[in-house]
C-alpha cells in the first residue's frame, strides 16, 4: 500500500482557486500526500481531469494522490487511493470497490464511528472538525485535542487531524497521538504557499 504521509493537501474547492499551482508549491516543499477535492457540482470530467493532472505532479515527487468521494475517479485514474465520509459510499463498500491495496480514508468524529470505519477497511481516519474552519460549512461543533486523542487512542490506523489546523496548532494534535493532519485554508490560503508547507513539515517534526 501507498504510505499514507503525515501532511495531507487537500485542493481548495471554493471557486476561483488555482489548484495547480498550490499543489504544484506545495509538493516542492515537501507535503507527503495530496486529496484532490473537487466543488460538489464538478462533473466527473472535471473532476477526473484535474486527478490526472495532479497525479502526473503526485508521480513526479513520489507522493500519495488520493480522490475525494468519486472512487470511480480514484480508479480511472490510477489515484492510490480515495476518501470517504458519512454521505459517500460506506467505507467497506469503497474497500470493495478499491481492493485491498489503494490507501482508503474514512472521516470519523468519535471512537466508535472510528472503530466501525477500521473494521470495514479503513487505512486511515480523517479526524475532526479540530478547530473551527472557513473552509466547509456545516460541520459539527470543532472537537479540538480531547477529541482527536479520544479517536487515536481507540485505533490503531494513522489518524490524520483536520479542520482549522495551522503550524503553530499542529504540535498539540501530534503530542495526543495523531499522526499527521490535512489542511486546506493553511497552504492555500497562504501568501506563500510553499512556505506555509514548511512551516507546516516542521511543525510535524518533519523537517525538510
Ligand atoms: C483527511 C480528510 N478527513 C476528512 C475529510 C472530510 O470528508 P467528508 O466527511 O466526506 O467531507 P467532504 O470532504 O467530502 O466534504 C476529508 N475530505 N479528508
Ligand atoms: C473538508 C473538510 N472536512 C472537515 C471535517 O471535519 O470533516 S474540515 C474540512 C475543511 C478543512 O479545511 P481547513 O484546513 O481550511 O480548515
Ligand atoms: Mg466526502
Amino acid at each position: 500500500m501507498p504510505p499514507i504521509g503525515r501532511l495531507h493537501l487537500i485542493t481548495d474547492a471554493r471557486p476561483g482557486r488555482d489548484a495547480l499551482a498550490v499543489v504544484a508549491a506545495a509538493l516542492a516543499a515537501g507535503a507527503d500526500t495530496v486529496q484532490v477535492r473537487v466543488p460538489d457540482d464538478a462533473t466527473d470530467r472535471e473532476a477526473y481531469e484535474l486527478t490526472v493532472r495532479i497525479l502526473a505532479m503526485c508521480r513526479d515527487s513520489g507522493v500519495t494522490c488520493l480522490v475525494n468521494d468519486r472512487l470511480h475517479v480514484a480508479l480511472a485514474a490510477g489515484a492510490d487511493g480515495a476518501h470517504v465520509g458519512a454521505d459517500d459510499l460506506p467505507v467497506a463498500a469503497a474497500r470493495r470497490i478499491l481492493g485491498a491495496e489503494a490507501v482508503l480514508g474514512a472521516t470519523a468524529r468519535d471512537p466508535q464511528t472510528a472503530l466501525r470505519a477500521v473494521r470495514d477497511g479503513a487505512s486511515y481516519l480523517g479526524v475532526g472538525p479540530a478547530f473551527a474552519t472557513r473552509t466547509k460549512d456545516g460541520l459539527p461543533d470543532p472537537i479540538g485535542p480531547a477529541g482527536i486523542a479520544a479517536v487515536a487512542r481507540a485505533v490503531a490506523v494513522p489518524v490524520i487531524a483536520i479542520g482549522g489546523i495551522t503550524a503553530t496548532r499542529v504540535p498539540d494534535l501530534t503530542a495526543v497521538g495523531a499522526h499527521g493532519v490535512a489542511v486546506v485554508g493553511a497552504v492555500c490560503d497562504a501568501d506563500d504557499p510553499a512556505e506555509a508547507t514548511v512551516e507546516l513539515l516542521q511543525a510535524l517534526g518533519e523537517p525538510r
